[in-house]
């Protein structure tokens, strides 16, 4: 069992060929062609009962409940949210079209949440027509909207969790992270230097919510960032909400019932990284909320968190074919004629940025590995790049594979389930991989291979 990062149902059969739920990589190739993401369903499922479990345990030491929502967008299908949902997790959408798989998948409205910092009026409408059991308000023109369209529709008050912004900056890249003030998502809990007198933009909208009786004010949501692995931005974050909720229960006595911490657990994406553990940051986040809460006087609310690469990340793999393998001699740095070179390994696979964008958006890194075979051959220093007409169109930029790595073999790369796929793109008019599930030795195609009809479908003419 070859450890983080690959997930829990790979292995290395005697041939040195990989398995993944029992299925040889080698035939899941022949049958669904490459690339291909192949999702781990035993280990998808066994990440979200671990986060539920590690959150409800620690939550209810300190006498508060949690629900877990998936975030569906590190990758959402009608049947990964039937899983999850069946799993008793909750799903978040973040755009219409998330919302309607969720729907799709069958999963109740009011297990389903939306977010958004620029909904539409349709996405607000669809939202109130399912019955969503919140909508993530993100700003205060926001409030206005929602307001007239539950008005608009009569019945109940419409449920509104409020998003703010902490200032705790955390997350693997800036492009992530985004509870700092300087972005677009949530209102801020500052107020302006030298206006102390001001309420913040957070305090502004929570009473603009209060203040309309076609809102129901759920909660207060905090997302500080993604692929998180120094946890205590949490629970700093935490405590700025918890004060926020104080201070308004003091002016108005209106306690929120509800606070979200959001999502943003790291995982492991190289040999030798650790995902953060749901059991460890649990504890810590239940223990630091708990004496908050003591603190502030204030009884604790019913928590909610959105995990959405830690649940998906690592169950996935993306299968790769390798074409072309070039070495290039490239300067080692050092000036003058006696500068050292040294050779990398150019592997090109029939992927590339268009179905992972991460190297090239963030700088992410990942790990490769010769799927089909073992191979004793000398390590060579590798990069592993696409077949799309650009230079930074890398999915590793560096590995060690074996020297005799050539075209037809196949590789896999782990970890690849988040942010994948919900983030592919044809550029250069190449049709989107499959997402294949993997259980028990058998195989499952989740979303079908773009064709080229269909991208021509498109294409009136
Ligand atoms: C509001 C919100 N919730 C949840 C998530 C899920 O984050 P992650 O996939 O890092 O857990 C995100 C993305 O960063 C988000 O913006
Ligand atoms: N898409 C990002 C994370 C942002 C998540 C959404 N707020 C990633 O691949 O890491």
């Amino acid at each position: 069992m070859p450890g983080e990062p690959w997930s829990s149902g790979v292995r290395r059969g005697p041939d040195g060929a990989l398995s993944v739920g029992g299925v040889d990589v080698r035939e899941l190739a022949a049958a669904q062609g490459t690339p291909a993401y192949v999702l781990d369903e035993a280990d998808l499922r066994e990440r979200a009962r671990s986060y539920r479990r590690a959150f409800e345990t620690a939550f209810a030491e300190v006498g508060a409940g949690v629900d877990v929502y998936y975030a569906g967008k590190a990758f959402l299908s009608v049947a990964v949210a039937r899983w999850l949902h069946a799993e008793g997790l909750r799903i978040d959408t973040a755009t219409g079209g998330e919302l309607a798989v969720a729907l799709r998948a069958g999963v109740p409205g009011e297990h389903v949440g939306l977010h958004g910092n620029n909904k539409s009026d349709a996405e607000i409408a669809r939202a109130l027509d399912a019955g969503v059991g919140r909508i993530i308000v993100d700003s205060l023109v926001e409030v206005e909207r929602v307001a007239a369209a539950a008005r608009a529709r009569g019945g109940a008050p419409a449920p509104v969790m409020l998003r703010v912004t902490t200032g705790v900056h955390a997350g693997g890249h800036e492009y992530i992270s985004t509870a700092h003030e300087d972005q677009k998502f949530g209102l801020s809990l500052a107020t302006a230097p030298g206006a102390q007198d001001e309420d913040s933009p957070a305090m502004t909208a929570l009473l603009a919510v209060l203040a309309h009786p076609e809102l129901e004010l759920l909660g207060i949501h905090s997302h500080i960032g993604s692929q998180i692995l120094d946890p205590s931005g949490f629970e700093v974050a935490a405590r700025k909400v918890l004060e926020l909720r104080a201070a308004l229960a003091a002016r108005t006595g209106f306690l929120v019932p509800e606070v979200d911490l959001g999502g943003g657990y790291g995982i492991a994406y190289l040999p030798g990284e650790v995902s953060l553990d749901p059991d460890r940051i649990a504890k810590d986040i239940a223990a630091s909320v708990a004496a908050t809460s003591a603190e502030l006087g204030t009884p604790l609310p019913r928590f909610s968190i959105e995990p959405g690469r830690a649940i998906v990340g690592p169950a996935g793999l993306t299968l790769y074919t390798v074409g072309t393998v070039k070495p290039v001699r490239v300067a080692g740095g050092g000036a003058g004629p006696e500068a050292e070179t040294f050779v990398r390994t150019y592997v090109s696979i029939d992927g590339g940025m268009s179905d992972n964008i991460r190297p090239a958006l963030y700088g992410a890194d990942y790990h490769a590995e010769l799927a089909n075979r073992l191979s004793d051959a000398a390590p060579v220093l590798a990069r592993v790049v696409g077949k799309h007409c650009e230079s930074g169109d890398i999915v590793v930029h560096e590995v060690l594979l074996p020297g005799d790595v050539r075209a037809g073999d196949l590789l896999a790369v782990p970890a690849t389930g988040a942010y994948g796929r919900s983030m592919a793109s044809n550029y250069n008019h190449v049709p989107r991989p499959p997402v294949v599930a993997v259980a028990e030795g058998e195989t499952r195609v989740l979303v079908r291979r773009e064709t080229e009809d269909d991208l021509l479908a498109l294409d009136l003419g």
